[in-house]
């Protein structure tokens, strides 16, 4: 058996970031993800001026209820979408000129449903370039608050904003969603605030957030579980075992489900109070599975599908084509450029069993691509087929996880693979 600690989760960390700062009083954040997007996420703050001081276990921030410290800034996401769709939505409930721009990658994807809603709330918010996009500056004199609809279909990182903005607002909002997706990440923000002391509620399609104010906290942040994917599928891919520590039955994490569509293809998964542990079978069986909750563990799955028995189809995940790239079209072009038989549509991909040949990987600059198909790699050396497999940009996994290919490294060592 092996135990694999995995890095702070990204997505717990950016929100408990946000919470902090919207908090009266000041919070420790604990074991916060060390990354390119949450460095991004702080450096925002800070610009907004936001004060964090950074111990590498514990952040501590001093909130700051009526918006950012400075009536001026400009703030630079990087490639982090949580920075550059939540961040905006902070420095509205402010008073002052806030410009925001973030990289080429993170300028494509899409943001005009939330900067719509927004602007549905009376922010005087413009787009530089592109309706929809950054870079974009929010003129802000606080936020009234009330009633408004949004189209969640692309991402609900837009729910998540507003959400989180509302205990900001005078009067509170009631958010009215279509199409939602990535529902687990919402359950996160919601179960976050009532930990920060707003008690935000679903009612069918719509989210109730009172104007009550947060309050300071003590937060230990959980391991990633999107992270944690690509040690788990290892495990099932070689017959090893491989137990994740800090991530288990109370997790607020959606994607900690890829085990059970890891459960579903013959692996053995035991999920206990404070960790999970899967131990792969002989070969692992194909299958059907709808992803939609869980979408950033779609590169992960197809990456290791050659190796099932049969066809594995992954379904009802359109939005991962507007993530940091188009992950089923590089998914699709990496597996048939290894000579493995796959076909997509609009919202699905399908692999066929096969013989995966080591080429160069196009990680089209997207971290979950790089670490997903550094799994294939282990299913070539169990396998025995020779060659290495090697990425055109080792480099971009920095987004989460900077130090993923050594701790790969160390997990092929152990296993002498
Ligand atoms: O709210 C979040 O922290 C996230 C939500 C998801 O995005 P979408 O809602 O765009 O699917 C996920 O893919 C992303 O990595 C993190
Ligand atoms: C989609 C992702 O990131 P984000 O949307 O937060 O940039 C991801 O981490 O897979």
């Amino acid at each position: 058996m092996t135990v694999v600690q995995i890095p702070g989760s990204k997505s717990i960390t950016a929100r408990a970031l946000f919470l902090a700062a919207a908090a009266e009083g000041s919070s420790v954040l604990r074991r916060p993800l060390l990354s390119d997007d949450s460095e991004g996420f702080v450096q925002g703050l800070a610009t907004l001026g936001y004060r964090v001081d950074r111990q590498p276990e514990a952040w501590t921030i001093e909130g700051r209820p009526a918006g950012p410290a400075v009536a001026e800034a400009e703030v630079y996401c990087r490639d982090g979408a949580t920075t550059a769709r939540f961040l905006p939505a902070l420095a509205a409930a402010g008073r002052g000129t806030f410009r925001f721009d973030a990289s080429e990658q993170m300028r494509r994807r899409p943001l005009g449903p939330l900067t719509g809603a927004l602007r549905e709330l009376g922010v005087d918010l413009t787009h530089e370039l592109a309706e929809g996009h950054h870079p974009l500056t929010v003129r802000a004199d606080g936020i009234k608050g009330g009633a408004l609809t949004l189209d969640a279909g692309l991402s609900s990182q837009f729910l998540t904003a507003l959400l989180l903005v509302g205990p900001l607002t005078a009067e509170g909002l009631d958010i009215t969603v279509s199409d939602l997706v990535s529902v687990p990440y919402v359950e996160m923000t919601l179960a976050m605030m009532r930990r920060f002391g707003n008690d935000a509620r679903r009612v069918g399609d719509t989210f109730h957030v009172p104007p009550q104010p947060y309050r300071a906290t003590d937060y230990l942040i959980e391991p990633d579980a999107s992270t944690a994917s690509y040690f788990l599928a290892a495990a099932a891919l070689t017959g090893r075992t491989v137990t994740v520590p800090g991530l288990g039955s109370g997790s607020l994490q959606g994607d900690l489900r890829f085990a059970e569509v890891l459960r579903r293809m013959g692996a053995e998964v035991e999920l206990g109070t404070d960790s999970v542990t899967v131990t792969g079978p002989e070969r692992l069986s194909g299958v059907t599975v709808n992803m939609r909750d869980i979408s950033d563990t779609v590169p992960t799955l197809a990456a290791i599908a050659p190796f099932a028995e049969g066809p594995v189809r992954i379904e009802d995940v359109y939005n991962t084509r507007v993530k940091e790239c188009d992950r089923l079209a590089a998914c699709e072009q990496n597996l048939a450029a290894m000579g493995i038989g796959v076909s997509t549509g609009r919202d699905w991909i399908e692999i066929q069993p096969g013989r995966p040949t080591p080429v160069t990987v196009a990680c089209h600059g997207d971290h979950r691509i790089a670490m997903a198909f550094s799994v294939t790699a282990l299913g070539l050396a169990k396998n025995g087929i020779p060659g290495a497999l090697t990425l055109d940009d080792p480099g971009c996994v920095r987004k989460t996880f900077p130090g993923f290919h050594q701790a790969l490294a160390e997990l092929r060592a152990e296993w002498q693979l």
